[in-house]
């Protein structure tokens, strides 16, 4: 099969697969220029693509391309302004799977020399903006870097979703080998931990699993929240950390919530994660989204008007992940229709998402958020059970209620299962003054009132 023809088919397949919008912005544009080993080189127009596509499809294509050819394959991006494909055909499909069968899949690990184990190496401090809003993590991680198993160990970095706490701890692990290019640093996220133990497991492999990690100098485990529940993992990791921990070995996690506030996590790893330090990222602020938003522009060549950056770092979210996708989306819209960027243009690309934001939330959204925080049922919240692990969430919920919606005492008190407005006030006066006193409350409540706003 030619491959062009060959390239048609994996593209008439991720075309089912994705929306119509974002497969003609991110898929569309790729074009097939070569495989060599188990190796498919594609070729994208600009570096925003291709981190989009890394971050958001890469797993899809190579998923796709796998089922086609039968085989297991990696993709590999290359950057073409001029968008041109090299014209060295492979003809055959045979040839292309003789080709990906030819060399063993490199395994991450052996593939660079001591870039440590699944770090992300785009990830570094030189490319994180320190605000107020992060900059005890920042300065946290920095220390960590700087001496590992010194200063903080554990170090327990939270926030909420897309606030950067997975590039934060893949500086901490670049930034270390850096330094000491001999300490051996793994980066994990919990659920490749759990997957690989799951393996380990089953194919009988547990004293090499054990090594494995054991043998570290540093160990980073990104969204550590997920293996609550997770008996058998959360053993395997206790047993791992205390290795280490007592070999003076430095310990990383991040999570998106404080320890205590994980649901189904053990009190033993739960108390190992209070003993070193806990910082915590915050929401940016405006100054900080603008500072990031000319950053991530700079790095990718874009010129962004001072008025477009202004009218992204104001109307869209806090969570960085998203503002980088906007400003991805106005840059690959520019650059495909080779149109300069303006502040029409960025509020017509992003009319539908802004029109979607600023639909007013409703009681029932922050019920339905807030009992999914703390584990509960929505039918706890609005009922008159007078447990701790129900009263707090119950006062925080109708806290929020009057904070981001217009309605009344009693009408709030009727979405909590007819209570009268005394009730709702007094829960309300209750959280206002538990606030100014308990930092934790705070950031709990702020960031649940970030996951309903942004
Ligand atoms: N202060 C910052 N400076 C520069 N880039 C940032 C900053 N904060 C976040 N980012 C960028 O935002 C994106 C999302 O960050 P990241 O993936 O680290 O978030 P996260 O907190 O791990 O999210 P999740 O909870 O989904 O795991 C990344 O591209 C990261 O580089």
């Amino acid at each position: 099969m030619p491959k062009n023809k060959y390239w048609q088919d994996c593209l008439s397949t991720l075309e089912k697969k994705i929306s119509p919008q974002n497969f003609s912005t991110w898929i569309r544009p790729i074009r097939l220029k070569d495989i060599t080993g188990n190796l498919v080189h594609l070729v994208v127009p600009n570096r925003f693509i291709r981190d989009w596509i890394n971050e958001n499809y890469q797993e899809i294509i190579e998923d796709t391309i796998s089922q086609l050819i039968n085989d297991k394959c990696r993709i590999k991006f290359e950057i073409s302004a001029t968008n041109t494909i090299p014209e060295n055909e492979i003809t055959e499909k045979d040839s292309i799977v003789k080709a990906i069968k030819k060399t063993d899949i490199t395994s991450a690990e052996t593939e660079k020399k001591n870039s440590g184990l699944y770090l992300n190496d785009k990830y570094t401090f030189e490319d994180f903006v320190p605000g107020s809003s992060n900059q005890f993590a920042y300065a946290a991680a920095m220390a960590v870097a700087n001496n590992p198993a010194t200063t903080y160990n554990p170090l327990f970095i939270y926030g909420g979703v897309g606030l950067g706490k997975t590039h934060i701890i893949n500086a901490i692990g670049n930034e270390i080998i850096n330094k000491n290019n001999n300490l051996k640093v793994c980066y994990y996220s919990s659920e490749k931990f759990m997957n690989e133990l799951i393996n380990c497991l089953r194919y009988a492999k547990m004293d090499e699993f054990r090594q494995k990690f054991r043998s570290m100098d540093v160990l980073l485990i990104d969204d550590v929240q997920f293996i609550a529940g997770k008996e058998r993992t959360q053993e395997e990791f206790f047993h791992t950390f205390n290795a280490l921990y007592e070999s003076h070995k430095q310990i990383v996690v991040t999570s998106d919530k404080f320890p205590k506030d994980i649901p189904g996590l053990e009190e033993r790893l739960r108390s190992r994660f209070e003993w070193g330090l806990i910082a915590d990222i915050q929401p940016p602020d405006i100054e900080t989204k603008q500072a990031i938003l000319k950053m991530k522009a700079d790095q990718n060549g874009i010129y962004l008007p001072e008025d477009v950056t202004l009218f992204l770092a104001n109307s869209i979210s806090s969570n960085v992940r998203e503002l980088e996708g906007y400003l991805i989306r106005i840059g690959a819209y520019a650059s495909l229709t080779s149109t300069p960027i303006n502040l029409n243009m960025a509020k017509e690309i992003l009319k539908n998402i802004l029109i979607e934001k600023n639909k007013e939330i409703s009681i029932e959204e922050i019920q339905k958020n807030v009992a999914a925080y703390f584990s509960i049922k929505v039918s706890d919240l609005k009922s008159a059970k007078r447990l701790k692990a129900l009263v707090i969430p119950r006062q925080i919920a109708m806290y929020i209620s009057r904070q981001l919606t217009s309605c009344s005492y009693p009408e709030i008190g009727d979405k909590f299962g007819g209570k009268d407005h005394s009730t709702i006030i007094h829960a309300i006066k209750k959280i206002e003054r538990q606030l100014e006193e308990d930092y934790q409350l705070k950031i709990t409540v702020e960031n649940l009132k970030n996951s309903l706003t942004n």
